[in-house]
């Protein structure tokens, strides 16, 4: 459904609210995926890959000797006519009947050789040995894990520590991956200090640090988290700072309608369209995003933390998943097991812990408090006039 776009300075706190799963596709809309990227292997680590992983060489990429012993050729008993160790020269010719190499493991076993003889199974007498061996025994053929040219992952499946070996057994230097989008974060408010015990009428910046795990769970990174307090002007430069080199900005605070909350004129003097000016939901309700000229979308949380939280989850995970390519992490429904009353006109969004009876609710889900938050694992997605039955449940980034 198309959403009706508005400059900052003609929305209201009320005005022109976004219904919840509205503000949601409006923001996945908003989304323009950025390009893929090619990195070091190091770098990709945590990553999704943007292509299938192909193997540029078959593994193992020679026969390899499975053990340390001899490579024999023929029946037994065998001449010891040389040594071959791994990565050491490889035989000139094929071995003959009759012969063998002293071999040790991961060495290349020389053609015309019929097994490996484990050292424990070998009985040697100067320069013949005896044993028992089966055709092929202990001999890795070239391929036989995996020949040249096959896909081993495909594109989106997750770099993990194994698959970065594997990659690299593969012969990659580099693998190419789904972007990250950078996210600059501004904390606004005078009364928000960064560490420490706060002294009378401040608040320790409850947002900054939360939103780094929610930007990576969305498939982005913040590059910084800057506190601007409460200047307009500040804020205004702020903006344009943060805007070079960033793929968002997420501000926080200032989205309301209070002497100090700037958010909205800033943009507007800017001559930002306003995608979502406010979405009918609770808590969140300021919560807004903005498309400023030429620079990348902003996003407007409340300053209040568990508001922050629910607008992080309403605009700023859809939006930096698609910028990522990534499909939202989803939810799932559930029955709620517990008191919840529905608001008439907004979606409330109410944490919860999932149970064999239901989705319970947690308390504590006052704007102000990640209380109830912090021990939940969902959000119950309350709609409108709910009368009960199952309702959705947004994952809370673990
Ligand atoms: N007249 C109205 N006033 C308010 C409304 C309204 O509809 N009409 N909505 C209320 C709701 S709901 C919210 S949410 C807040 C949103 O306000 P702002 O986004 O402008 O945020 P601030 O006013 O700056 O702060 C609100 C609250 O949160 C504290 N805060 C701010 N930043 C942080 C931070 N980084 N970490 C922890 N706490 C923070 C701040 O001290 C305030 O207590 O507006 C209501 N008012
Ligand atoms: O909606 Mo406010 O965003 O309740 O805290």
């Amino acid at each position: 459904m198309p959403v009706a776009r508005v400059s900052a300075g003609q929305a209201g706190v009320r005005g022109a609210v976004t219904p919840w799963g509205e503000a949601r596709r409006a923001a996945a809309d908003a989304a323009r995926r950025l390009p893929d990227e090619t990195v070091p292997l190091a770098d990709a680590a945590g990553r999704l890959l943007a292509s299938p992983l192909r193997a540029l060489i078959p593994v193992p990429a020679f026969d390899t000797a499975a053990m340390d012993g001899y490579a024999v050729a023929g029946d037994p008993p065998w001449r010891v006519i040389g040594s071959v160790l791994a990565g050491g020269e490889r035989m000139a010719g094929p071995l003959p009947p009759g012969t063998a190499v002293e071999i040790a493991t991961g060495a290349e076993v020389p053609a015309g050789a019929d097994a490996v003889l484990p050292v424990e199974g070998a009985l040697r007498s100067g320069d013949v040995v005896r044993g028992v061996v089966r055709i092929g025994r202990h001999i890795r053929r070239r391929g036989e894990d995996c020949p040249r040219g096959r896909i081993v992952a495909a594109a989106g499946a997750a770099v993990t520590p194994a698959l970065l070996g594997l990659a690299a057994s593969l012969g990659h230097d580099t693998l190419t991956v789904r972007p990250r989008p950078r996210v600059a974060v501004l904390v606004t408010g005078e009364e928000v200090v960064a560490g420490g015990l706060p002294g009378p009428g401040r608040v320790r910046d409850a947002i900054g640090p939360m939103l780094p795990g929610v930007v990576s769970w969305a498939g982005g990174r913040v590059t910084g988290v800057e506190r601007v307090g409460d200047d307009p002007r500040v804020l205004a430069r702020a903006l344009t700072g943060a805007a070079s080199g960033a793929d968002v900005v997420a501000v926080c605070g200032a989205s309301s309608r209070g002497p100090a909350d700037h958010l909205r004129g800033v943009l507007d003097a800017v001559g930002a369209e306003l995608l979502v000016a406010g979405v009918a939901c609770r808590p969140g309700h300021p919560q807004m995003l903005a498309l400023p000229p030429g620079g990348p979308p902003v996003v407007g949380l409340p300053g209040n933390p568990f508001a922050a939280l629910a607008a992080a989850l309403t605009l700023l995970v859809p939006l930096v998943a698609g910028q990522a390519g990534r499909t939202v992490p989803g939810g799932s429904r559930s029955s709620i097991a517990g008191e919840v009353r529905a608001h008439p006109a907004d979606t409330r969004l109410v944490p919860v812990r999932r149970s064999s009876r239901g989705a319970v609710p947690v308390g504590h889900d006052r704007p102000g408090s990640l209380l109830g938050a912090a021990t939940a694992d969902a959000l119950a997605v309350v709609p409108p006039g709910w009368h009960g039955g199952p309702v959705e449940l947004l994952e809370l980034p673990a």
